[in-house]
């Protein structure tokens, strides 16, 4: 197995090159049970390893990011999260940036614990980038922030998500009228100052749906990456890109499971569906 190594460069100095270089596109591995079905294969932890395998080896040597969704491993207890740490290591060793989609958020204490799992380089989950959520108050996700700045590593944070609950809490207005997203947001923007340069990207990014029409009321400028899930298989094509993120677009980098993953088993299938949406962003967002 691949030693995981720490990072030389800052996350959002090797996400902007990774865009760059292999295309503005992020892959979601997310071995749905029914996809499992789709391409043949059992639902049970052999068809879990395939999937993730066949995924990695057509993908991870040519698109910038893979996002593996740590829930459709962990429901197989810890024979899937083996396969989870085997395909973050190879992932990363074929030089694509993993992110990894966990969406933690704890007190501080035990957000420590969590940070630990996926920002400190002695972890066998170690990966370049780690999906939090906000919601115990951004302050508790500290230990994430301070460990990601140490390594060189990612932490994206929840802000708009794709999903039509999420507004609820996020457009709840607090005392100040700021809605709690745009709170969201200001903390990233400090967090990334003084990091990005012209054309730099910091590396605390916040996820922001593609699927939510325009959002000319938030100020999405934050200096670091905004991760957009939502494309494919939730509704939103990526057309849409420049109406949902004005400005902020050539920030964004935009995540699609389904909409690959269905054109699976074959490695080419995965491939040219891969190329086509970052062929159809390149062509929106510059
Ligand atoms: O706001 C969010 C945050 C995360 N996700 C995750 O992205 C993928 C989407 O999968 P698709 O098959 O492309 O719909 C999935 O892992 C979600 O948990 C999101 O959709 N929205």
């Amino acid at each position: 197995m691949t030693t995981p190594h720490p990072a030389t460069e800052p996350f959002g100095v090797r996400l902007r090159r990774a865009m760059d270089t292999r295309g503005p596109l992020c892959v979601g591995i997310d071995p749905h049970a029914s996809l499992l079905t789709d391409w043949g294969l059992t639902d049970d932890i052999a068809g879990l390893e395939r999937f993730t395998r066949t995924v990695v080896e057509a993908l991870a040597e040519r698109v910038a990011v893979l996002k593996p969704q740590s829930a459709f491993f962990e429901r197989f207890g810890s024979r899937g999260v083996a396969v989870l740490e085997r395909a973050v290591a190879e992932a990363r060793a074929a030089g694509a940036l993993v992110l990894m989609d966990a969406k933690r958020g704890d007190i501080g204490s035990t957000m420590a614990a969590y940070a630990a799992t996926y920002l400190d380089p002695a972890s066998p989950l170690f990966s370049d980038a780690v999906t939090v959520s906000p919601y115990l108050g951004f302050g508790s996700l500290r230990p994430a922030l301070d460990l990601a700045r140490e390594h060189g590593s990612g932490v994206f944070v929840l802000a708009l998500t794709s999903n039509p609950e999420g507004a609820e809490v996020q457009h709840a207005v607090r005392p100040g009228g700021a809605t709690v997203a745009a709170t969201v947001l200001d903390h990233l923007r400090a967090e990334n100052a003084g990091a990005a340069g012209e054309g730099t990207l910091g590396s605390f990014g916040a996820v922001v749906g593609a699927t939510l029409g325009e959002l000319s009321s938030y100020d999405l400028s934050i200096g670091g990456p905004l991760l957009a899930p939502g494309i494919g298989a939730q509704g939103a094509t990526p057309a849409d890109l420049p109406g949902v993120f004005g400005a902020a677009v050539r920030d964004v980098l935009p995540s699609v499971s389904r909409g690959v993953l269905r054109h699976g088993p074959g490695p080419a299938g995965l491939v040219s569906a891969a190329e086509r949406f970052a062929e159809e962003v390149r062509a929106v967002a510059g």
